[in-house]
């Protein structure tokens, strides 16, 4: 067996992406994804995928050109190579994350990004050649199915008029009837139990009134809110006092560990984050301050499957409880998501995913929820299946795009409908 690489292919793609509101704006109708294939002397293809903005390509090309002639299995040594990477000083100073809205931009949360898609590739690659499924080549599962929640979003029925997007048939959600009507629609697709709504785009008085309604329609179902950081630690404390007795959490409702640290210490509703606890650096001042009580573990910000354990084994040591979060991702992520899922032993929550609203993929098969659940795939590697001919489709797409969709700017897209927008200073309420 000949587990040396041999090429690396990396394919940019433009995905549709339906009008999903949050703090910062609104999708586009095409958001950029990158996906990676490693090939081995033996002629195995392992694939994986992350964000595919120009800031992502640009670590991933060198990194890509850095693995030939190094082993698949070599996983430990993707760390210090991405190292070797450097990082454009324009692309991290003073730079907010906008796509994954997630706190200051720094060169080793970008690197992390682009390695998490080579971790995957790699080992759906090793996974092919040993005839093992992921989960195996990660310690094994112990679960068969992962459980994912409904990711609510307010939404417009359509992107504005004269955009050119692909239609779909969710309906807008726009005040408390549509979020409880699009939750239904959720369950009945997808049979999802729980559910969170992105907030922080309307003021909190009417996300609250959302959130009582979803209790109403969905007695004794997990409820989750997260306004990506708009509010104050006054309003956070509002909203929790409000909804503390239906919320399973309120995910980062103010922006960093000091300010979550005080909404912590004057509530009991657990708090989560994907925003301010998204590197190992982050951890310790978090987890000391006791400001958050769930991680949201999106394998990409954490630089794979692996560092997604060794971070669940922390929050285990610290009773911080586990979840999953992924955004704009396609099945392939999808996939890697449930392996590593189904090995962390100490996952309470159902994780995130927004695969629902991604209706594209390059895979030959999508994924399917049963029961809101993903089947753990026992077939060698990550269990999918590469369709070229709509890599192909989506690639060229992303190359008669003029430029203003390979970068995520949600912002912008805003600005079609509503020309005067600014992204929101924060605290927003
Ligand atoms: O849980 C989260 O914070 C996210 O999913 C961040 C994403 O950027 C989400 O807000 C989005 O895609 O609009
Ligand atoms: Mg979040």
């Amino acid at each position: 067996m000949n587990l040396a690489i041999t090429d690396v292919r990396l394919t940019p793609i433009l995905v549709a992406d339906p009008p999903l509101l949050n703090t910062q704006g609104v999708h586009q109708p095409y958001t950029p994804r990158l996906i990676v294939e490693v090939v081995t002397a033996d002629g195995i293809t392992g694939v994986g995928e992350t964000y595919g903005d120009t800031k992502y390509l640009e670590l991933a090309r060198p990194f890509a050109r850095k693995l030939v002639g190094r082993q698949v299995g070599d996983l430990n040594g993707l760390f210090p190579l991405a190292d070797e990477v450097a990082v454009d000083s324009s692309r991290v100073l003073g730079q907010v994350d906008v796509g994954g809205l997630r706190g200051v931009q720094t060169a080793d949360k970008l690197r992390l990004s682009v390695v998490s898609a080579f971790e995957v590739a790699c080992l759906d690659a090793l996974g092919k050649a040993l005839g093992l499924p992921v989960h195996a080549l990660l310690g094994g599962k112990v679960r068969d199915a992962v459980e994912y929640s409904a990711y609510l979003f307010y939404r417009w029925a359509d992107h504005p008029e004269g955009v050119a997007c692909e239609k779909d048939d969710w309906g807008a959600a726009i005040d408390p009837a549509g979020v409880v009507e699009q939750a239904r629609l959720f369950t009945e697709r997808y049979g999802f139990t729980s559910f969170k709504l992105k907030g922080g785009v309307f003021p909190p008085d009417e996300e609250i009134a959302a959130i009582k309604a979803l209790a109403e329609a969905f007695p004794g179902h997990p409820l989750r809110l997260d306004p990506n950081g708009a509010w104050s630690v006054q309003t956070s404390l509002r909203v929790a006092e409000e909804l503390g007795d239906v919320l399973e959490y309120l995910e980062d409702p103010a922006l960093g560990t000091p300010a979550m640290a005080e909404v912590a210490a004057a509530t009991d509703v657990p708090l989560a984050t994907n925003m301010c606890v998204t590197t190992f650096a982050e951890i310790k001042e978090a987890f000391t301050r006791g400001a958050v009580q769930v991680v949201l573990s999106d394998h990409h910000y954490w630089g794979g499957l692996r560092n997604t354990q060794q971070l669940a084994a922390i929050c285990r040591t610290f009773g911080v409880g586990v979840s999953m979060h992924s955004n704009t991702h396609l099945g392939i992520s999808l996939a890697a998501m449930t392996h590593v899922a189904s090995t962390v032993p100490n996952l309470h929550h159902a994780c995130d995913s927004h695969y629902p609203w991604q209706s594209e993929d390059v895979l030959t098969e999508r994924l399917t929820f049963e029961g809101g659940r993903v089947a753990v795939s026992d077939a060698p590697g990550l269990g999918v299946e590469l369709d070229r001919d709509r890599l192909a489709l989506l690639h060229q797409r992303w190359l008669d795009d003029d430029g203003s969709l390979r970068e995520r700017d949600d912002a912008a897209a805003m600005r079609v409908a509503e020309p005067e927008w600014e992204t929101p200073a924060v605290p927003r309420w």
